[in-house]
C-alpha cells in the first residue's frame, strides 16, 4: 500500500531556485527507504519539506492519498509525518521522561504511561536514564530519545535525518534493528544517512538524490552488491 506520494515535488528556499525539482517518489507502508546522495543534494530539504517545514515551492506530498496542504508542520504530524532531525532537536535542560512526555500530552494517564513503557522497550539503555538532563545524555542516548519521542507521536511516515552521525558504530548497531520493528509495524521509514553501506543494510530500497533530482533507485540488496553504481550516480552519471 502506497503511504508516502510526492508528484511533481519542488522544494528549497527560493521559488526562483528549487533544491529539489519535480520529484515523484512513492514509499510503501512497512518500507524502509535509504536516501542517499552527495552534499548539498537536497536530501535534508526534503525531510524538511514532507514535515512540512518549508512552504511547497510546486507539485505536492500525499499521505494514504491525502494532500498535504505545505509549509504546515501540525498538519504533517496529524498525517502522521514525524521528523528525527539530525540535530536531534531535543530540550536538553529537560529531562528525559519529561522530553518524552511532551510527547504525549493529552493522553490520558494509563495510556500515557503504556506509550512510554511500550516506546522503552525499543530502548532499554534509556530506563535508567529518565532523571538525567537530556543535554547530559551521550551521543548515542540522544539520538535514542530523539526516536523514542519521535515514536510516541505514531507516525505512519518516520523521516531520520543523518541516524549515524556522531554515533560509535556500535550504538549505530543497536539502533537499526528498532527501525526494522517500527516498519514491521506498518511504518514508512525514510532514512538519510550519509553511511551508504549502513544504510543499505538496514533498508529494503535505496533513493539517491542528486542536484535534487532523483539519480538512481533500486533494491538495497541489489545495490549492496553494485556499490559502484551508486558511486557513479554521486559522480553524477545516469543509471
Ligand atoms: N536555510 C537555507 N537557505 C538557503 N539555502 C539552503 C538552506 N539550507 C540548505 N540550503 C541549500 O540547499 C541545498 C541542499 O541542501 P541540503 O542540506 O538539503 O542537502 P543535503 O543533501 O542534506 O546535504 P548534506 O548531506 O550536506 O546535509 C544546498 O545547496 C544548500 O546550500
Amino acid at each position: 500500500m502506497t503511504l508516502l506520494e510526492c508528484t511533481d515535488l519542488d522544494a528549497g528556499y527560493a521559488r526562483s531556485a528549487p533544491c529539489v525539482r519535480d520529484l515523484n517518489i512513492t514509499v510503501q507502508a512497512g518500507e524502509v527507504v535509504a536516501l542517499l546522495g552527495p552534499n548539498g543534494a537536497g536530501k535534508t530539504t526534503l525531510l524538511m519539506s514532507l514535515a512540512g517545514l518549508l512552504p511547497g515551492l510546486g507539485g505536492s506530498v500525499s499521505v494514504s492519498g491525502t494532500v498535504l496542504p505545505s509549509g504546515k508542520p501540525r498538519a504533517a504530524v496529524r498525517a502522521g509525518v514525524v521528523l528525527v532531525p539530525d540535530d536531534r532537536a531535543l530540550f536538553r535542560r529537560l529531562t528525559v521522561e519529561k522530553n518524552l512526555r511532551l510527547a504525549i500530552r493529552g493522553r490520558g494517564r494509563r495510556a500515557a504511561r503504556e506509550s512510554l513503557e511500550q516506546v522503552l522497550q525499543h530502548f532499554p539503555a534509556l530506563n535508567p536514564r529518565l532523571g538525567v538532563a537530556a543535554g547530559q545524555l551521550s551521543g548515542g542516548e540522544q539520538q535514542m530519545l530523539a526516536i523514542a519521542r519521535a515514536l510516541l507521536q505514531r507516525p505512519r511516515v518516520l523521516l531520520i535525518d543523518e541516524l549515524s552521525m556522531g554515533l560509535a558504530p556500535v550504538v549505530v548497531q543497536s539502533i537499526l534493528p528498532v527501525l526494522r520493528d517500527v516498519a514491521a509495524s506498518g511504518t514508512a521509514v525514510i532514512l538519510v544517512e550519509q553511511h551508504v553501506r549502513l544504510a543499505l543494510e538496514v533498508s529494503d530500497r535505496a533513493i539517491v538524490l542528486v542536484h535534487g533530482q532523483v539519480r538512481l533507485t533500486d533494491d538495497s540488496s541489489v545495490l549492496a552488491h553494485d556499490l559502484g553504481r551508486i558511486e557513479h550516480a554521486y559522480l553524477g552519471g545516469s543509471d
